[in-house]
């Protein structure tokens, strides 16, 4: 088994940073209202397979209080999921996502960071089965097309991320419904998963509500596909600072 304390110091210094981040992260999924108690998880990649032969995860320990949360208490794993002798305590087990993130980044190297939450809107729309049609132009720059739905899949072992990859890979966008669980996101980092996971509440709670509209929904028109490659591009190469 790996033993944090025995790896190249460059690939611990690269673990402290990820925790120090992964946990600050975690912080977001409460602020912007996407979680309530202990439920859901951020994880990112630790990309040292050069150095030690397998990459590393970071994600947060299962069933412990947002506010209990701090670098210390993350949880490294391998890339099958299995928890590496990390300097936490053994009684300390990983979010029981682990296996679903893992399996994400073993099968998508482009995936640097995984966000699950269980927010209200996005969730709704999980438990109707139903995709988040393309009607806003903050859904192109952001999912460059529909939010798509998963598979439903048991929690604990590697089939949420199964469906994950089935539906993301080759997909533009960066968040799933699994089907009567909630929203997953993807993202070059766990910071842009994160962002996803924000944009995913938004998009779907402001949808929801033009649904809800007098007349039944009828003002909800979906966007002209060529717009929304347009947006999506514009938004990924060239809003914002480079
Ligand atoms: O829905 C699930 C399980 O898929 C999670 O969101 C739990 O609600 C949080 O689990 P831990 O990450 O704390 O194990």
């Amino acid at each position: 088994m790996l033993v944090l304390d025995e790896l190249p110091v460059e690939v611990q210094e690269q673990v402290a940073v990820c925790r120090a981040e992964v946990s600050a992260l975690h912080a977001e999924l409460p602020r912007w209202g996407l979680v309530v108690w202990t439920a859901g998880n951020v994880s990112a990649r630790v990309r040292c397979a050069e150095q030690i032969g397998t990459d590393l995860i970071v994600i947060k320990p299962s069933g412990v209080s947002y506010d209990d949360l701090s670098p210390e208490r993350m949880v490294v794993c391998d890339l099958q999921g299995r928890k590496i002798v990390d300097g936490t305590p053994e009684r300390l087990t990983p979010s029981s996502d682990t296996a679903a993130h893992a399996y994400v980044y073993a099968h998508m190297d482009r995936v640097g960071g995984v966000v699950h939450t269980h927010s209200t809107y996005a969730t709704a729309w999980a438990a109707r089965r139903e995709p988040i049609p393309c009607v806003l132009t903050m859904m192109a720059d952001e999912f460059g097309g529909e939010i798509p739905v998963g598979p439903v899949a048991v929690i604990g072992d590697d089939s949420i991320g199964r469906g994950i990859v089935e539906v993301l890979d080759g997909h533009r966008s960066p968040a799933v419904l699994m089907a009567n669980h909630g929203p997953f996101t993807i993202g070059a980092d766990a910071r842009q998963a994160v962002k996803a996971a924000v944009m995913c509440e938004e998009v779907a709670r402001t949808v929801q509500i033009a649904r809800e509209g007098q007349d039944g929904g009828k003002n909800v028109q979906a966007l002209d596909p060529s717009l929304v490659d347009g947006l999506y591009d514009r938004y990924q190469n060239v809003y914002g600072q480079h």
